[in-house]
């Protein structure tokens, strides 16, 4: 592997290079005008960090607890399907790099992998925990195995993706005929890569999943089904946060796939105060969406959220050198995350506070939070 990669930018250029057109569209891009996918990385950009200095910083704690076990530093993976595109071993080495790293998996029911090996492939390695992402499906028994079986495998959670009736207006799947190639199976969705072949992507994800999903339907049923923590993936107002809350929820990802679903909602640390401000303690927030950086990281700390997650550099860091990749994208991160508390002042990750931001603002001086 290149040591020239320093940081996200650098790994995402390197992946891009290697993939197959149609697979980098695939990864790289949003919906319809790429507004939020955009959007989801220079938000970032409008705060600006207010170091506190002359700290004794020589001891760092970067640590959270989460699902009941101490992680490296607020970051975990986002759920994103078809790793195997990006590298053979897929799933299996981001397990790996994510349990040598100390840091959590989420696994896509689009895994390529089935979640048993996932699992089992990471607890070899170190300590970690996995989630289950999920959709809402059409034929519910095979809903309920999917619930099961990663129950079954150790999973701590499921990670109910709620913003997902269909999947968003993708030109560039459309316009490749973007499908995985043969010989690729979906075995959480008990899917032959014979029958993945005889559908369109859209078509495939349409006709499994279900659009007539609700709040009463999904989540007093999985509550049934599961001891597993339940998440909702995919929330932007706190009017939503409000609705987990009362359907007794354990959290929330505030999450616009990536940019990937419904275009021109906002970026996500955008969407992020609000809903901090209306959870109250009484659920859990995490992020994901454009986290580039330590910086990304402190600031959407500082704005409310506990955790934070990445999709696509976990793709890019399978792409350019899979397991070690991976655990290449984390300790970037990680070193970026730690100096950025150094900086600031922070020895501790409940340091990390809404003082410590201030907003751009065009007009004038920079503005306190
Ligand atoms: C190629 C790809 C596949 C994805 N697959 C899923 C999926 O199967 N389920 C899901 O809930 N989210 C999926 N996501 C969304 C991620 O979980 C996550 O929300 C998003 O990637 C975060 O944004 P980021 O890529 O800017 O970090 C996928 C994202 C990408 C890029
Ligand atoms: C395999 C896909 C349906 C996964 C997904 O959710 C996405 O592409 O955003």
């Amino acid at each position: 592997m290149s040591n020239k990669i320093l940081n996200i930018a650098d790994l995402q250029e390197s992946a891009s290079n290697s993939l197959p057109v149609s697979v980098r569209d695939f990864f790289n891009s949003g919906a319809t005008n790429q507004v939020t996918l955009h959007d989801n990385y220079t938000a970032y950009g409008k705060y600006r960090l207010l170091p506190r200095v002359l700290k004794d910083v020589s001891k760092v704690n970067t640590s959270i607890s989460l699902f009941g076990r101490d992680i490296l530093f607020p970051l975990c993976a986002s759920p994103a399907g078809l790793q195997v595109l990006a590298h053979p071993d897929g799933e299996l080495a981001t397990s790996r790099a994510c349990a040598k790293t100390g840091v959590n998996m989420g696994v896509s029911s689009y895994t390529g992998n089935p979640v048993e090996q996932i699992t089992e492939a990471g607890n070899e390695v170190g300590p970690i925990n996995h989630v289950m992402q999920l959709y809402s499906m059409n034929d519910k028994a095979k809903q309920e195995r999917i619930v099961r079986r990663a129950e079954a495998a150790g999973c701590k959670a499921i990670f109910l993706t709620a913003d997902s009736p269909v999947l968003g207006v993708r030109w560039n799947e459309w316009r490749s005929g973007f499908k995985p190639p043969p010989g690729i199976g979906y075995p959480m969705y008990e899917k032959t890569s014979d029958e993945i072949q005889a559908q369109s992507h859209d078509d495939g994800f349409t006709s499994t999943n279900s659009d007539s999903h609700s709040w009463a339907t999904e989540i007093p049923w999985l509550r049934s089904i599961t001891k597993m923590e339940v998440w909702i993936k995919g929330v932007l107002t706190p009017e939503d946060v409000e609705t987990a809350v009362e359907y007794g929820c354990d959290g929330v990802i505030i999450s616009n796939h990536g940019g990937r679903q419904l275009d021109e909602t906002p970026a996500t640390i955008d969407a992020l105060p609000a809903c901090a401000k209306v959870a109250r303690g009484r659920i859990r927030i995490h992020i994901d969406g454009g986290i580039r950086s330590g910086a990304d990281i402190f600031k959407a700390l500082a704005l409310g959220a506990e955790c934070c997650w990445v999709g696509r550099p976990v793709l890019w860091g399978l792409a350019h050198g899979g397991q070690q990749g991976v655990e290449l994208m984390f300790k970037i991160l990680y070193d970026d995350f730690k100096r950025c508390m150094q900086l600031t002042g922070c020895k501790s990750v409940s340091e990390i506070r809404p003082e410590l931001l201030a907003i751009v603002n065009a007009h004038g001086p920079l503005a306190r939070l």
